[in-house]
């Protein structure tokens, strides 16, 4: 089994008396290496749980791991990408760069920050660029440091499609060339499918589906054929059309091919499937489940 980037256990959060919780019974394990979809609809507590890996947050119950060690004691193995990219205004970009360099001397990578900065005007201050290039900016600064665990919060909601796409690109180059983990949040999820190697599904503050994209798909079926019952599969979502059933399972070993027909369902038919029947049971694949838990079952 390979180290873990993030291992939580019963994490709760809560912003105060009366706000109810934003996190809650959450655990997870999440191995190193992995390009993980973090995804889930709004005020799920995804940003909440990348604040609190990234240890910006404290949590009110339960405890969060990460590089084997706390978020604290990892932070500087740790590039932690926030959706409002706080960056100094008065800074040029070549300025922040330079910032960049001169508080990860060790580590900085010009080269890799260039990657993705070296199109920007470097003269321009950060108060005068677009949505679109600080994210750039922000997204070079994080890769420059050459992290272990990149935790990036919706990162390419105000990239154009073709900076999204080169993006993602180089990230992904980036974790396969330095097995580097990135965590991704994100809202476009016909993007994360083919990016993302590992999802975990988070609702209500609770993680719901967790652990390898092949396996959680293999997992389920689309299944198409007469009304009947669907038993033993546990059917997430499914819809009646006269005498039609077509349905999305989670499959019970195999389905009867004489009676439906089975196609595998794409990511984002499964993730869509899930968020809009939160009472389906959680799903975790061994490599997702905390190590406190799998020693209790
Ligand atoms: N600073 C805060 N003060 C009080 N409540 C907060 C704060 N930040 C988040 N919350 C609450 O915590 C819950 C989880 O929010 P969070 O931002 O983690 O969700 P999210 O999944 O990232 O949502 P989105 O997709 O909209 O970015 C929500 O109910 C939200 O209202």
């Amino acid at each position: 089994m390979t180290g873990a980037a993030i291992e939580a256990n019963g994490l709760g959060m809560t912003y105060g008396r009366g706000s109810g919780w934003a996190l809650r019974d959450c655990s997870f394990r999440l191995p190193a290496g992995r390009i993980c979809a973090l995804v889930g609809p709004n005020g799920a507590g995804k940003s909440t749980l990348l604040a609190l890996a990234a240890g910006l947050l404290r949590p009110a119950e339960g405890s969060v791991r990460v590089l084997g060690t706390t978020p604290a004691g990892a932070r500087p193995r740790i590039a932690y990408v926030s959706q409002d990219k706080p960056l100094y205004p008065q800074f040029t970009v070549a300025d922040t760069l330079w910032a960049g360099a001169e508080l990860n001397p060790a580590t900085w990578d010009r080269e890799a920050a260039d990657g993705i900065a070296g199109t920007l005007p470097q003269d321009a201050k950060v108060k005068a660029l677009s949505g679109g290039q600080r994210t750039r900016l922000a997204l070079a600064l994080a890769l420059g440091k050459r992290p272990e665990l990149m935790l990036l919060d919706e990162p390419m909601a105000d990239l154009d499609p073709l900076a999204r796409h080169q993006l993602m690109g180089v990230l992904m180059a980036e974790a396969a060339e330095h097995s580097t983990t990135i965590v991704m949040s994100s809202h476009i999820l016909t993007e994360l499918e083919g990016a993302c190697d590992y999802v975990l599904l988070v609702d209500g503050g609770r993680v719901r589906l967790g652990g390898e994209t092949d396996d959680i798909v293999a997992a389920h079926a689309l299944v198409t054929g007469q009304v009947r019952d669907l038993a033993p599969h546990t059917v997430v979502e499914s819809r009646t059309t006269g005498r039609q059933l077509t349905a999305l399972v989670r499959k019970e070993g195999q389905v009867d091919r004489t009676a439906w027909d089975v196609t595998e369902p794409s990511l984002e038919e499964l993730l869509l499937a899930h968020l809009r029947s939160p009472g389906a049971p959680a799903l975790l694949t061994p490599s997702a489940h905390a190590r406190d838990e799998v020693a209790a079952i």
